[in-house]
């Protein structure tokens, strides 16, 4: 059988980590950026609880539009410190570009940031409120896990990532973020009275990292 390609917007060599649903990707007209910032703290994973607006009531990272005459990296900083009150040195993680069949005519081009320090105290405001979640152990977070004991901010009481309760396509990128492997990607959502359903996935990571 043929191997299948990847989606049209992925530019560039990339190893597939995971794909589902058809090849029918949606058409765009034009793009609109992003951004999307997580704190990794030792086992610890903040999000923010959307209060307001696109998202409302679901977990998520830190992040809106990159206003004109902006970065996405300026934009993630300004957002971080606007949703959730503090500053932090954010990485780029990863890309994806997310449309919706029965939504807008573009799609969003979310560029996603971590980090693993932060300075000041997250702060509840009127869009996010932000908890802590507890993040599995796995070979590389489990080397985060004795860091955290060492730094003593290590906190087994927390909530597991509560992956229900987020964007359906989180649970396919968020350990590539934890683990610190870039990626890209591409998911196709189809909206039906207001839910947002996943049709369609692909997510990769650059060639050269594969061994
Ligand atoms: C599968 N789809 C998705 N998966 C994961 N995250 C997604 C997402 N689709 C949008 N997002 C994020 O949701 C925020 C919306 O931002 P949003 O509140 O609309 O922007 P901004 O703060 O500029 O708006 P206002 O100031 O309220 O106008 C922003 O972080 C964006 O990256």
């Amino acid at each position: 059988m043929p191997s299948r390609s990847v989606p049209p917007s992925i530019d560039g060599e990339f190893t597939e980590v995971t794909r589902g649903g058809d090849d029918k990707w949606l058409p765009y007209k034009t793009k609109r950026l992003y951004t999307n910032a997580f704190i990794i703290h030792g086992n610890k994973l903040l999000l923010g609880y959307k209060k307001r607006g696109f998202g409302l009531s679901k977990y998520n990272g830190f992040g809106g539009k990159v206003e004109p005459g902006e970065t996405p990296d300026q934009a993630a900083a300004r957002e971080l410190k606007e949703e959730a009150g503090i500053e932090a040195p954010l990485e780029h993680s990863g890309t994806f570009l997310f449309v919706t069949e029965g939504g807008p005519d573009w799609a969003f081009q979310i560029e996603i940031y971590r980090a693993e320090e932060y300075s000041g105290t997250p702060t509840e405001t009127d869009e996010m409120r932000p908890v802590w979640f507890s993040i599995p152990a796995s070979s590389e977070t489990a080397k985060a896990a004795v860091a955290s004991v060492i730094e003593n901010v290590i906190d087994n009481d927390l909530p597991p990532i509560p992956y229900e309760s987020m964007w359906d396509s989180d649970y396919l990128w968020l350990p590539l973020l934890l683990s610190k492997t870039h990626f890209v990607g591409r998911t196709d959502f189809k909206e039906v009275d207001g839910a947002f359903k996943l049709e369609r996935w692909w997510f990769g990571v650059p060639t050269s990292t594969c061994t």
